[in-house]
């Protein structure tokens, strides 16, 4: 048993959706789970249609869901399906709550309207390869994968999904070979709608490897495999064949675009290998991620943009010790905002934050209760794993350094140009 998962990149197009059932066809035998995303950039396209229906600008919410309504009526049209009246039901979900006005908080009516991204392309897939000889069944994974109410970062209830997995998930492996189901999405034990943060597909083909004991989890991408940074951003990104869980954790959490970090731990506490493919080349190796130590590894390069220093002085020059510390944690609890680098002096503490600006204005706002506080925006964060000091020097080019933290094994150096590499 294996789990595949399939982000929105390889279902953007007809071609590629068509390019899905041709890489199924390759494991003819194999039983499968496989976890899709919503097409192409429909997530980003749903976060649009929430924040005009809470702003309260019902009509643009409203057309705005009619192009996306329209986008998926024509792949499913342009997928040979002459009769997609069985989108309707979707698209009316999400429809009856836009003609409400808001009454709760913005993360709750966000996760019941982004979570139709999957739902649709799920349907669309499913129903193309029924079509087309490869056999499945379609799950609603909101009727499998329980969370809190955490909205937009929902947490996993893994009992009562254990449970669900064994009663519906397994049963429909046995029976029909391949199962396809979403990504991303759950549902609480009031049946609302919740989301898993951002490129959560990984995570929830993970989840379910882990549940199921699976020999392996692929997920298929338009790179040849993982790079050892990303090609969109350095044009000399090399391919790793082999990779361990650790490393890749490592490079998830500075930054790495590549694997949504929580997707390691489910697959590492059962020892299940990740592998990460070319849906463009499906034939080709990729990269395997396993747990067995790696002995060389290239310089494993990790830019972050849009970067701000946060620069929190004490009033009036008494130390920032462990009270400050932890009243700066304490703020970064409560706006659910993780630094990406900190650095405590004696009446000062630096952080470097992505540039989220309504949390940027909260903490500091927060902050300015305790500290003095100064912001600097628009800045580069560079992290290198195995560096070394050529490559240090060459990716830093011009840019003036600001800020930089090194062990043995990790440099991160705040550039002032957002221009650097
Ligand atoms: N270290 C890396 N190795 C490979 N690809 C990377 C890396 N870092 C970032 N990427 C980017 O990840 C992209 C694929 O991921 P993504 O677009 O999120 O796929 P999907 O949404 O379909 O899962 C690649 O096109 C590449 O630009
Ligand atoms: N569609 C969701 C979940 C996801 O994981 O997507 P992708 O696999 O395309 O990164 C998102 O865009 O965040």
């Amino acid at each position: 048993m294996n789990v595949f998962k399939f982000g929105g990149a390889s279902v953007s197009t007809p071609e590629r959706v068509r390019n899905v059932g041709a890489i199924l066809g390759r494991y003819p035998t194999d039983t499968l789970l496989v976890v899709i995303s919503a097409m192409g950039k429909t997530t980003n396209a749903l976060e649009k249609v929430t924040e005009a229906f809470f702003a309260g600008n019902k009509d643009e919410a409203l057309q705005l869901f009619e192009g996306i309504k329209d986008e998926h009526r024509s792949m499913a049209i342009a997928l040979g399906q002459e009769d997609t009246t069985y989108l309707n039901d979707f698209f009316t979900e999400v429809e009856w709550l836009l003609h409400d006005k808001p009454v709760r908080d913005y993360d709750y009516y966000y996760d019941q309207v982004v979570c139709v991204g999957e739902l649709l392309s799920t349907a669309i897939v499913s129903r193309y390869l029924n079509d087309n000889g490869v056999g499945n069944q379609w799950l609603d994974v909101r009727d499998i994968l329980r969370t809190d109410d955490n909205f937009r970062d929902a947490q996993i209830d893994w009992n009562y999904t254990g449970q669900k997995v064994q009663e519906l998930v397994l049963p429909a492996l046995q029976q029909n070979r391949i199962v396809l189901t979403q990504g991303f999405i759950g549902s609480t034990d009031g049946n609302e709608s919740t989301t898993l943060g951002r490129e959560g597909s990984d995570y929830t083909a993970a989840v379910f490897a882990n549940l199921l004991g699976a020999e392996g989890q692929t997920i298929w991408k338009d790179v040849q495999g993982v790079m050892n940074a990303d090609p969109k951003q350095y044009e000399h990104a090399q391919w790793i064949r082999e990779l361990n869980y650790r490393e890749v954790i490592e490079m998830a959490y500075y930054g790495a675009q590549v694997i949504h970090p929580k997707t390691i731990k489910p697959l590492q506490n059962k020892s299940i290998p990740l592998y990460v493919k070319s849906f463009i080349d499906p034939a080709g190796e990729g990269t395997i991620i396993h747990n067995s130590p790696i002995r060389e590894l290239p310089p494993i390069i990790v830019y972050k943009r849009q970067q701000v220093l946060v620069e929190l002085a004490t009033k009036d020059f008494s130390f920032v010790g462990e009270g400050g510390t932890a009243e700066v944690y304490r703020i970064f609890e409560e706006l659910k905002f993780r630094p990406n680098l900190t650095q405590n002096g004696a009446v000062s503490f630096l952080c470097v934050i992505d540039e989220h600006p309504e949390k940027v204005e909260a903490l500091a706002h927060r902050a300015a209760q305790t500290f003095d506080v100064q912001l600097t925006r628009g800045l580069t964060l560079l992290t290198i794993r195995h560096y070394n000091d050529g490559l240090i020097g060459e990716l830093c080019g011009d840019s003036s350094i600001i800020l930089k933290q090194q062990t043995p094994e990790t440099i991160q150096v705040l550039l002032s140009s957002s221009q650097a590499l």
